[in-house]
């Protein structure tokens, strides 16, 4: 797996990434969603430099351009419901994709540290040859990442496939590396060094699910 991993440059990204762990400013979710839209934007462009590109002849009111555009052919999947917000960031950039939603959650069996990942709702179009971006803020274990794309294989197979992550944990992107092709494409905005016993990244941020839209009941 190709790792693209943002934090490596300096760049705007961080003053992002640091109101996102900030655990005073992560407090206003309207700000918490708005900078992972916005990292969505960034991530956007970074990994169209590596979609494929046809000529194209522009006219313009005075004369002809010749450019590249990207094929349009690109299936954006985020996982619910951390994903919402990177997902409207990349669609913002990528505004003729289709679109495809999927539920993951962990459901805690018996204490807080054990927990399956259970994927129930998915909406999807073909993914046959087509460019697969699968997005997630979050890639703690790599298990939701993985339960997802095996959910996703009856769709088709995509000719390329890019993961999008705010932050993973270091177990974790080993975890993806192992169960993705060589070829697949990780851009992420960090990676942290571990995981804590209840699965949570350290230091992370905290539960981005919650801190984008509010406190949920276990069930
Ligand atoms: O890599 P993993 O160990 O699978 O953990 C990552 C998953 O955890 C979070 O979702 P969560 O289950 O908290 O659901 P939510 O988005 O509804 O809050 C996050 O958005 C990922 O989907
Ligand atoms: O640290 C973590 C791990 C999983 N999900 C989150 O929202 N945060
Ligand atoms: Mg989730």
């Amino acid at each position: 797996m190709h790792i693209h991993n943002l934090s490596e440059t300096p760049s705007i990204l961080n003053t992002f990434m640091s109101e996102l762990r900030d655990e005073t400013i992560q407090k206003d979710s309207m700000r918490f969603r708005r900078n992972i839209e916005r990292i969505g934007e960034i991530m956007g462009y970074e990994l169209s430099k590596s979609l494929q590109y046809d000529a194209e002849t522009i006219q313009t009111p005075l004369g002809k351009s010749e450019t590249v555009l990207h094929r349009k052919d690109i299936v954006l999947c985020s996982i619910l419901r951390a994903g919402v917000p990177l997902h409207d960031g990349l669609l913002n950039y990528f505004d003729a994709a289709e679109n495809a939603f999927i539920s993951a959650y962990r459901q805690h069996k018996h204490d807080p540290e054990s927990f399956e990942i259970i994927v129930e709702y998915l909406a999807c179009p073909s993914l046959e040859g087509k460019t697969l971006i699968l997005a997630d803020p979050m890639l703690a274990t790599g298990q939701s990442m993985v339960a997802t794309f095996e959910a996703l294989k009856p769709f088709g197979t995509p000719k390329a496939i890019h993961l999008v992550s705010v932050i993973g944990a270091q177990p974790g992107v080993d975890f993806v590396s192992k169960a993705f092709d060589q070829e697949v494409h990780l851009w992420i905005a960090a990676i942290d060094e571990k995981l804590n016993d209840k699965g949570y990244i350290i230091p992370g941020l905290g539960d981005a699910g919650d801190l984008a839209f509010g406190n949920k009941l276990q069930h």
